[in-house]
């Protein structure tokens, strides 16, 4: 058998689910053998698998997530798009196959996949059933629901809200979701020159003020900027609600013994055109360049097994990641799967939801560089080291230089 590799950055459940994956791809042909590899985190997997090219050490597969997007497209030579590859090796391709929503966040300006939707997510708010219950109050469907319902549910005895990596969720999926503009030249997609990120803005500067006063008043518990910060609180049952991606899940239904729900991230009503699809969330396979034909074919093999169907069913079950294809949704429909789960069909359905102007995708390079600076500043707010607009202006200038010097290598 040919054998390829595959990095990712995923662990826990995911990571397990991934294995599982793997082996049936062996077990399906004997014509290759695929071998998965965790390399910690996205952003380790992103910084191994670029390291890697350069030393010409690189695997046959790398897992880069939403925020990398840009960089590895820009990449020159690093990788072979995927369509290509796959029509090249003979396999079927049809892009709209694919739901609406993940045709184009790793496609070029013609549409043509560069990277392989993988495991495509939304932000969802997960909720404390129970809590609910105790406080006599509905999940809030708006921010200004939740300034309503918050108070309750601290009367109930619970934290009424914590929130998974901010960056994602109230930066990124603020603008998507409230139909906001988050960067110039069309959110990045129209040229790499000259595109500036908009985030020191009266609307955005708002969410992080409300977050602020929030937590001031023991209605929002903020315990680090980062992904894995958050959710203990939740899974502990203190925290009535989570906001976190469809893609924890499968973990979820593991680690939290209690019941609970989900319904759309929330969005402001106050602003005008608001309620709008989030960004697709996660991560999409990358085909690495300077690889041998017969490898290449095996690639493009895997990447077809992915996307059938009962692949893509199978994954969606074990992780909660959406579905990422019109079939594997009718499938897990027609099997009944959302009678029994709805709260696996709230990441597809909140991906469909109306599509805004700004509510496409953004494509930024040097982007997991400036959720660092934006992550710096976010413990800055919390800790009350600074005030929010200054925040956002030192984010704004930080990361334009940063856009600017990306602009350069991308040349
Ligand atoms: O946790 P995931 O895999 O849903 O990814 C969330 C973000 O899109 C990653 O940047």
């Amino acid at each position: 058998a040919t054998d390829i590799t595959w990095w990712h950055g995923m662990g826990g459940r995911n990571g397990e689910v991934i294995n599982e994956i793997s082996q049936q791809f062996n077990a399906a042909q004997d014509a290759c053998h695929l071998t998965p590899i965790s390399k910690g985190t996205y952003e380790e997997a992103l910084s191994s698998g670029i390291a890697a090219f350069r030393s010409g050490e690189q695997p046959n597969i790398l897992q880069v997530f939403d925020a990398g997007a840009a960089t590895i497209i820009a990449a020159k030579g690093a990788t072979i798009a995927a369509e290509d590859l796959i029509t090249g090796a003979g396999e079927e391709f049809n892009r709209e196959n694919f739901i609406a929503g993940v045709r184009n966040f790793y496609a070029d300006s013609d549409g043509k996949f560069i990277g392989m939707p993988f495991n495509s997510s939304a932000p969802i708010m997960y909720f404390n059933t129970e809590a609910f219950e105790k406080a006599g109050v509905q999940p809030p469907k708006t921010w200004e629901e939740f300034e309503e319902v918050a108070p309750k549910l601290k009367e109930a005895g619970y934290l009424p809200m914590t929130a998974s990596q901010l960056t994602w969720m109230m930066v990124e999926n603020f603008k998507s979701r409230n139909n906001q503009q988050f960067a110039t030249n069309n959110n990045g997609y129209d040229a790499t020159q000259g595109t500036e990120i908009i985030v020191n803005d009266e609307n955005q500067v708002m969410m992080f003020e409300k977050l602020k006063a929030w937590a001031d008043d023991g209605l929002y518990g903020f315990y680090g900027a980062g992904w894995a910060d958050n959710l203990k609180p939740f899974e502990e049952g203190k925290a009535a609600m989570w906001i976190g991606s469809s893609g924890s899940f499968g973990g979820l239904q593991k680690s939290a013994d209690f019941d609970f729900g989900a319904g759309f991230m929330p969005y402001w009503d106050s602003i005008e055109g608001a309620g709008t699809q989030s960004f697709i969330g996660g991560a999409a396979l990358f085909a690495m360049a300077g690889k041998p034909e017969e490898q290449n074919t095996c690639t493009a093999q895997f990447f077809s097994f992915l996307t059938s169907p009962e692949t893509q069913v199978y994954w969606h079950k074990n992780t909660g990641y959406v579905p990422i294809t019109e079939a594997a949704y009718e499938m897990a429909k027609g099997e009944g799967y959302y009678d029994e789960q709805p709260v696996a069909e709230v990441g597809i359905q909140q991906l469909m939801l109306e599509t805004g102007e700004w509510s496409k995708g953004y494509r930024l390079g040097f982007y997991p560089q400036i959720r660092t600076v934006m992550e710096r500043e976010f413990n800055r707010i919390f800790s009350g080291e600074t005030e929010v607009k200054a925040a956002f202006d030192t984010i704004q200038q930080e990361g334009n230089a940063l856009l600017a010097r990306f602009a350069k290598t991308a040349n």
